[in-house]
């Protein structure tokens, strides 16, 4: 199984990757941003305590977040393995989430993390926010706030898969193609 974490700050281009990651490797894909907006979406009770978290640019409460991603391991037999995308985003998570792929007899194949500058992060958020419809993309506080989460609460993350040799970093500035081409040639080493 091929089960990868894509890291990085809000608007390193997880979800464009994610994507082109999905198809080219045939994986399913578990975005806790997406599943969250899709419950808010349907006013689901999960989707209403999100809420109020999501358009402050806070994390969900871990557990919140631990119970939904289980649920989707649960209900997605027979995968080829998961690109993870905006999970796991605190320490919690990650124990979390090696323990409950431990015990389906999975483990995380590695973290591939996008490196980008926070003026490019805000600036590509900026312009997400114009289109994208998220009350987190369209305000400064908000925008601001989800980087000083990430760099917090998120960053120490990236240590947890480097200490057990699992995480490659990638340079997350230019073409997609470019970017996604250096993305497959790691997970071509795995
Ligand atoms: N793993 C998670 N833990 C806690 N909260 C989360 C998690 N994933 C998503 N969220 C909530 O959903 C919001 C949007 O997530 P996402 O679309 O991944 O954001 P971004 O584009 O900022 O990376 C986050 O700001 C947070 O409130």
């Amino acid at each position: 199984m091929l089960n990868i974490v894509l890291f990085g700050p809000p608007g390193a281009g997880k979800g464009t990757q994610s994507e082109k990651l999905i198809a080219k490797y045939s994986l399913e894909h578990i975005s806790t941003g997406d599943l969250f907006r899709k419950h808010l979406g349907e006013g689901t009770d999960l989707g209403k305590l999100a809420r109020k978290y999501m358009d402050e640019g806070r994390l969900v409460p871990d557990e919140v977040v631990i119970g939904m991603v289980d649920d989707k391991i649960k209900s997605t037999v027979g995968a080829k393995g998961f690109i993870l995308d905006g999970f796991p985003r605190t320490v919690a998570q990650a124990e979390a989430l090696d323990q409950l792929l431990e015990e389906k007899g999975f483990s995380i194949s590695g973290m591939i993390a996008l490196d980008v500058p926070e003026e490019e992060l805000k600036e590509r958020i900026r312009h997400r926010g114009k289109t994208s419809g998220r009350v987190d993309d369209q305000d400064e506080e908000k925008i601001n706030t989800r980087i000083q989460v990430y760099k917090e609460e998120t960053l120490p993350v990236a240590s947890y898969y480097k200490s057990q040799g699992k995480l490659s970093t990638i340079h997350g500035v230019g073409g997609i193609e470019v970017i996604f081409g250096k993305i497959c040639d790691v997970i071509d080493q795995y």
